[in-house]
């Protein structure tokens, strides 16, 4: 069963995940995968360059983050033509991470994917579980998390699908408003809803 992991900005997806993977459950991190595929050498970062210049790199020529965070979190355009440079790459190296699972025949593989409405790729999972937080928790932890103004963290939230459309077409909700002891709770009862799923 392969299942899809999204929600929007800071909503929780990360914590989530780490909860699965403690029990166990693997779990493929598209954040983590598009780290590595703009490291020193790929040639995703050759391209990231060429469109948006060399001070999108720090003085030894890593990708400076946050700086390509404030132009593509603020300009569609700018946003667009990075998701072209990245998202094919991002792409083939989640479904060799997933292809290795398989392999390993792991009953339940996560795709952590923060994008996965927006690319339209919930067709390439079983089920969608959405991580959901109110508006309010939201922009607060993101403020905090990131060390962003309201009108940064507004910008970031509103450059994905508003969180509540996302939780009318999940499978699978987990409302991490509330502690982490909460959301653990539900996190354990879906797992084994899941696991009742395969053995029947
Ligand atoms: C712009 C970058 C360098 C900023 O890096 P930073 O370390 O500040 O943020 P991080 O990578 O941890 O992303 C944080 C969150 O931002 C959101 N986000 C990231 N990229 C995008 C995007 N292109 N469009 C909308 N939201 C995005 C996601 O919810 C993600 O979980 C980075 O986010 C990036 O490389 N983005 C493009 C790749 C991408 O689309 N990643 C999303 C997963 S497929
Ligand atoms: N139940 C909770 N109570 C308090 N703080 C929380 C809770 N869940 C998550 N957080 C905090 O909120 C922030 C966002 O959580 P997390 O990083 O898991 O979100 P995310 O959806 O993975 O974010 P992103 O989309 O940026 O990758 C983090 O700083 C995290 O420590």
């Amino acid at each position: 069963m392969i299942i899809g992991l999204t929600g929007s900005i800071a909503t929780g997806k990360s914590t989530v995940a780490n909860m699965l993977k403690e029990r166990g459950i693997p779990v493929v991190d598209a954040d983590e995968v598009a780290r590595i595929v703009v490291e020193k050498g790929r040639p995703a970062l050759q391209k990231i360059v060429e469109a948006f210049g060399e001070e999108v790199l720090l003085e030894d020529g890593t990708l400076n983050r946050p700086a390509l965070g404030n132009i593509i979190f603020n300009d569609t355009e700018a946003r667009n033509t990075l998701n072209a440079i990245m998202h094919p790459a991002i792409r083939e190296e989640m479904e060799s991470q997933k292809a290795y699972h398989i392999q390993n025949e792991e009953p339940i593989i996560i795709m952590d994917i923060p994008l996965l409405f927006e690319n339209r790729l919930t067709e390439t999972v079983d089920r969608v579980v959405v991580v959901t937080v109110d508006e309010g928790t939201q922009l607060h932890r993101l403020m905090k998390r990131n060390d962003l103004t309201e009108e940064e963290a507004k910008a970031r939230i509103q450059s994905q699908i508003p969180i509540q459309e996302k939780v009318q077409r999940a499978d699978d909700l987990i409302d991490n408003s509330s502690t982490l002891e909460k959301t653990e709770e539900q996190v354990e009862a879906m797992i084994m809803k899941w696991t009742e799923t395969l053995n029947r």
